[in-house]
């Protein structure tokens, strides 16, 4: 049975964006050795930006991680039709940003950091917050809504297949993101979905709410966020500001350069405060053509889990967690789930560059000096 125990004396941060963070050790048993080696030097500095109170903008550190803040080579991203990631192209952080669009708000988010000792393990958390989710929806308001993400993460929902908790026939999936592709192509999220997952469950299909394929990129986002409005509010509640969808858990990936669904770093629509499904063009990523939710969307979720493991994902959630960005250089640090819950599940690689001894040190924002 995995344990949860808290790293330190005063297990959360508060900051002045209210996102507490606190850090959870996943382990096998409560006495077992700490696999995170906590170190102690900060090199980072930072210099404080603009704060009205509301929102707040820090500059970037240098921290010597990447030169120029651009990460060399989006090497994590070999595509499973076998297309290489070219070097990045997103804009790193703080790099040739002016005018910047831009800002952290102020957000209630209760955010966690699941340390495990192993993928695995990894795996089995993820399958028990996706099953907790499931049930606590169904219990509220008889229907399950799960957004997924692509990338590596289709591959490790096979165990939910087995799983106890969900009512399928209860369940609604949806697609945080796709690219823009037959559903055929092995670089197509329904795809991967369908194979590591949809394909081994009784869900109705109508209930999985593929976005279209074959058709020009605007016109896939425009039916998917059509598709989407038309949902009744009893499964799929709506913020009251901003009418936002509330999806009981959103599961994302991120990249190498930081970005989440296809939201890369300092572009249009990773500024977007308007929209639910937006198209991309260009993307930094192969392919070029991509459709998204939006940040908001995202962050009207009930609950979003952050999934990273491995040693390919050390660097940027490094970066993430503990380096504060010009707003929109990461775009996975603006994943603040208002009044929601935001869970990063993390591996021994993957948290090994992570230096949270200095954690509980009470700074603003999860994790750099100042
Ligand atoms: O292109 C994408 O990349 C991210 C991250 O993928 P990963 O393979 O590095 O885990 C993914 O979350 C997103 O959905 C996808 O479209």
């Amino acid at each position: 049975m995995l344990v949860h125990t808290r790293l330190g004396q005063q297990p959360c941060l508060s900051g002045r964006s209210n996102t507490a963070y606190r850090v959870i050790r996943c382990q096998a048993a409560p006495t077992a050795p700490s696999p995170i080696p906590e170190k102690s030097s900060l090199e980072s500095r930072t210099k404080e930006g603009a704060d009205n109170g509301k929102a707040f903008i820090h500059l970037i550190p240098n921290n010597g991680r990447w030169e120029n803040g651009i990460p060399p080579v989006m090497g994590a991203h070999l595509m499973a039709s076998g297309t290489i990631s070219p070097i990045s192209v997103s804009k790193g952080a703080g790099v040739d940003v002016t005018p910047h669009q831009f800002q952290y708000h102020d957000t209630e988010t209760e955010a966690s950091v699941m340390l495990y000792v192993t993928p695995e393990k990894a795996q089995a958390g993820l399958v028990k917050l996706v099953v907790e989710a499931a049930e606590a929806a169904v219990k509220a308001k008889g229907a399950f809504t799960l957004v997924l993400s692509g990338g590596s993460l289709p591959a490790l929902l096979g165990p939910l297949a087995t799983a106890k908790g969900i009512d399928w026939s209860k369940t609604h999936i949806f697609f945080v993101d796709e690219r823009n592709v037959p559903h055929s192509s092995p670089d197509s999220t329904y795809k991967a979905a369908q194979e590591a997952l949809l394909s081994k469950v009784p869900i109705p299909p109508a209930q999985v709410y593929a976005i279209a394929e074959g058709l020009p990129v605007e016109q896939a986002a425009v039916q998917y966020e059509g598709r989407l409005v038309s949902i009744p509010a009893a499964a799929l509640p709506r913020t009251a500001e901003g009418g936002f969808p509330v999806f009981d858990l959103i599961l994302l990936g991120v990249g190498p350069d930081g970005h989440v669904a296809s939201l890369f770093p300092n572009r249009p629509e990773t500024s977007a405060s308007k929209g639910w499904i937006l198209p991309v063009k260009n993307s930094p990523k192969p392919p070029p053509e991509r459709i998204t939710m939006t940040m908001p969307v995202i962050n009207a979720a009930k609950e979003v889990a952050i999934v990273a493991l491995g040693a390919g994902k050390c660097e940027i959630v490094q970066r993430v967690l503990e380096v504060q960005a010009l707003p929109g250089a990461l775009p996975a640090q603006l994943v603040r789930p208002r009044g929601g819950k935001l869970k990063w599940l993390l591996d021994v690689a993957s948290a090994e560059g992570l230096d949270t001894a200095h954690w509980n040190e009470g700074k603003r924002f999860p994790r750099s000096a100042f």
